[in-house]
């Protein structure tokens, strides 16, 4: 996106009133503290990307703006509603203005392609659909229109199953798209594709996003494609904002070192690194890591690994990022 561009978006979208409005949001599982404190306005027609370890809280936040979770403390507002206040009618209102993507795609394998984007139109309508037959040409012919709009018209009576990935993906954008949002939420959309699905996908995404002013916030992992196809990075770590910028001039190892300035130990740079998907911050743990972030005086001498032969366990999977292993060594 050219500077100009993305200047020109910023100012029309600094002079709207939030479309998201959070201040204070604090969730609580049990002992554990999804988000802490969380303040944040989104403006019309920004593109926004949540990004964060494995478990820093990106989930728990969108599900929040679309009253998927309640917050235990704080407020939430989407639209002008207060989401945690709305009965299910009216949460079923505003879920038909806000779009939502997964990971997984969701879609029902066994139907069409064109029935899976048709069930988009069911969002805020209540009853049963019976198949393709209980949808109106004037829907049908809109379905088609977004089917073509991603790129897979040709594919419209192919049964979901039978698509790749980032093809399903595109299937799951069109479905969003039927009920005309004014917001899309994507949860980790790229997260099961290749690189190369994973750039299409978030380009449409952005393409899309641009032509019909839609406000998006999307959660991922990956630096670069946040860098390439978000306006702005709002960083999660441990459920807290640890970072909201601009993507403007920003640089991927600008990013790296705010969250390298956020991490408390070289172990959880390891794992910074590992699930942003960067080898900025994998070289030689005593050099390049500890200088480039300069994190010396607070880590201490005995957190970081004295034998070149350690290994950083990348199963940052049990949400506790913070795991070295020497080869060999049982936990
Ligand atoms: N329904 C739930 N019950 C209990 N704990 C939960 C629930 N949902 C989320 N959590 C916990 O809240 C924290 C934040 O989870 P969340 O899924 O929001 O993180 P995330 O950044 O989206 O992670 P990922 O990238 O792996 O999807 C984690 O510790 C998670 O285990």
């Amino acid at each position: 996106m050219s500077v100009t561009e993305q200047q020109a978006r910023h100012t029309a979208s600094d002079q709207a009133e939030p479309l998201v409005r959070l201040r204070g949001v604090t969730k609580r599982f049990d002992r554990t503290v999804a988000l802490q404190r969380v303040d944040l306005d989104i403006r019309r027609g920004e593109i926004v990307v949540l990004l964060g370890l494995s478990g820093s809280g990106k989930s728990t936040l969108l599900r929040h703006l679309d009253g998927l979770e309640r917050p235990t403390a704080g407020s939430v507002s989407v639209l002008g509603d207060e989401v945690p206040a709305l009965g299910q009618r009216a949460l079923r209102r505003l879920r038909a203005r806000v779009g939502f993507v997964f990971q997984q795609f969701e879609l029902v394998p066994s139907l069409t392609v064109l029935e899976n984007v048709l069930t988009g139109s069911l969002a805020g309508v209540r009853g049963p659909r019976l198949g393709i037959l209980g949808y109106g040409r004037t829907l049908k012919l809109k379905a088609l229109g977004h089917l073509d709009r991603v790129g897979l018209l040709e594919r419209a009576y192919q049964r979901a199953d039978t698509l790749s990935g980032g093809q399903q993906q595109r299937v799951a954008i069109a479905r969003a798209l039927m009920q005309d949002p004014e917001i899309l939420l994507a949860d980790e959309p790229v997260a099961s594709l290749d690189p190369e699905s994973s750039e299409q996908v978030m380009a449409l995404i952005r393409e899309i996003a641009i032509d019909r002013g839609l406000t998006v916030v999307c959660s991922l992992h990956q630096v670069d494609l946040a860098l390439s196809w978000g306006d702005r990075i709002v960083g999660l770590r441990h459920g807290e904002v640890v970072l909201d910028t601009t993507t403007d001039g920003l640089s991927k190892t600008e990013v790296m070192e705010i969250y390298g300035r956020v991490a408390t130990s070289t172990r959880e740079l390891q794992a910074i690194a590992v699930e942003l998907e960067t080898d900025e911050l994998l070289g030689d743990p005593d050099d390049d890591l500890r200088g480039l972030l300069g994190v010396e005086e607070r880590v201490g001498e005995d957190e970081l690994p004295d034998d070149p032969e350690w290994e950083f366990d990348a199963d940052v999977d049990g949400r506790e990022p913070d795991e070295l292993r020497r080869p060999g060594r049982t936990r």
